[in-house]
């Protein structure tokens, strides 16, 4: 990735470059599990506030240890976390009562009213009662119509919109989402982000994990990538498409070629679409250096090869972060 800044003004990966005090601040956490596997590698993170941060990582990569540590229901073996401020060791119990968390599944409260399950985890926190929130919460997730219902007669939408639910009673400023959608279907995935969005929209600081590039994409103002336990990017995600995206631009012929011109051997060309088509690609980076573009345009007039029509694509995040980990392999 080309970068002309120097070290001193470039911002350790996971390290804000803007002040004011982040929501979370993640600083050199070390975990080492019994046995001896180090799932977190020297991995510093600042979640600003408001934002939508999405951590993304292939299996085993270190998300569910690096969310658990922030929410303090795993020991770090070293470095230090602070939500709001809170130290997450030495400050508990504020540092807890600022995060809400959204685990994957629902555990053995099926006979439980969708009311009570909601007010209880209230409760768990310390928290007084206060039923206007509760009902605030679940009229935001459409779920006050079902507030009386025991949880086994929801549909898997309904028990994830308690899920968020729960995580909300106690009022967090930061939200985090254990892999939202993983196994649901593409209507109710989408029912989901809106309900995030919404979230973040009332002020509350999301942090995701997923293994849905789509999801990142959509949803995600920055991105964080972890590979083995070590962070080894954080960028917003316009910059990260815009700095390690490939842009392909494809030339429908008038004519079908049967192979590339030598006369046009010097450009990254590929010939789809049985010879009705030449694709070009091109780092995006690389734009302002100029992609060649016009040269290659120039060499196709001079070969007499007649373009009809040509667009161009954007590489998405997934080619991206594929490339990433096949890099770093
Ligand atoms: N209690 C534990 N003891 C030993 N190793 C563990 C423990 N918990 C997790 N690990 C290991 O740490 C690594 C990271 O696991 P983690 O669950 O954080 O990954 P993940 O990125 O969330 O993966 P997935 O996407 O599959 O949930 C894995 O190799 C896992 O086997």
């Amino acid at each position: 990735m080309p970068d002309d800044s120097t070290p001193e003004d470039r911002a350790a990966p996971g390290q804000s470059e803007t002040t004011g005090s982040p929501m979370i601040q993640v600083e050199q956490l070390d975990k080492v599990f019994d046995g001896g596997f180090q799932a977190l590698k020297n991995v510093s993170l600042e979640i600003q506030r408001g934002e939508i941060f999405a951590l993304l990582g292939p299996n085993g990569a270190g998300k569910t240890t690096l969310i658990s540590v922030i929410c303090g229901l795993v020991r770090a073996s070293s470095g230090s976390v602070k939500v709001d401020g809170h130290d997450n060791v030495a400050d508990y119990r504020q540092a807890r009562a600022m995060i809400g968390l959204v685990p994957q599944e629902l555990t053995n409260e099926a006979f439980t009213t969708v009311w009570d399950t909601v007010s209880f985890s209230r409760g768990l926190f310390g928290k007084p009662k206060n039923p206007a929130h509760i009902e605030n919460v679940l009229r935001a997730l459409t779920l006050w119509e079902k507030r009386n219902n025991r949880l086994l007669e929801l549909s898997g939408g309904m028990k994830r919109r308690v899920l968020i639910a729960k995580a909300l009673a106690h009022e967090p400023k930061v939200l985090f989402l254990d892999e939202p959608t993983a196994g649901v279907d593409v209507e109710l995935r989408r029912e989901m982000w809106e309900v995030v969005r919404q979230l973040r929209d009332q002020g509350v600081t999301i942090i995701l994990t997923t293994h849905y590039i789509e999801e990142a994409e959509e949803m995600a103002d920055r991105i964080g990538v972890i590979l083995r336990g070590e962070l080894v990017l954080v960028e917003e995600k316009a910059a990260l498409m815009r700095q390690l995206g490939r842009k392909e631009l494809t030339l429908h012929l008038d004519h079908a070629l049967d192979q590339v011109p030598a006369a046009l051997a010097g450009h990254d060309l590929a010939l789809t679409e049985e010879g009705h088509a030449l694709v070009y690609t091109y780092d995006v980076a690389r734009q302002e250096e100029g992609t060649g573009i016009a040269g290659l345009l120039a060499d196709l007039e001079a070969t007499g090869i007649r373009v009809k029509d040509l667009h161009t694509r954007q590489s998405s995040l997934e080619e991206i972060f594929v490339s990433l980990v096949r890099e770093r392999a």
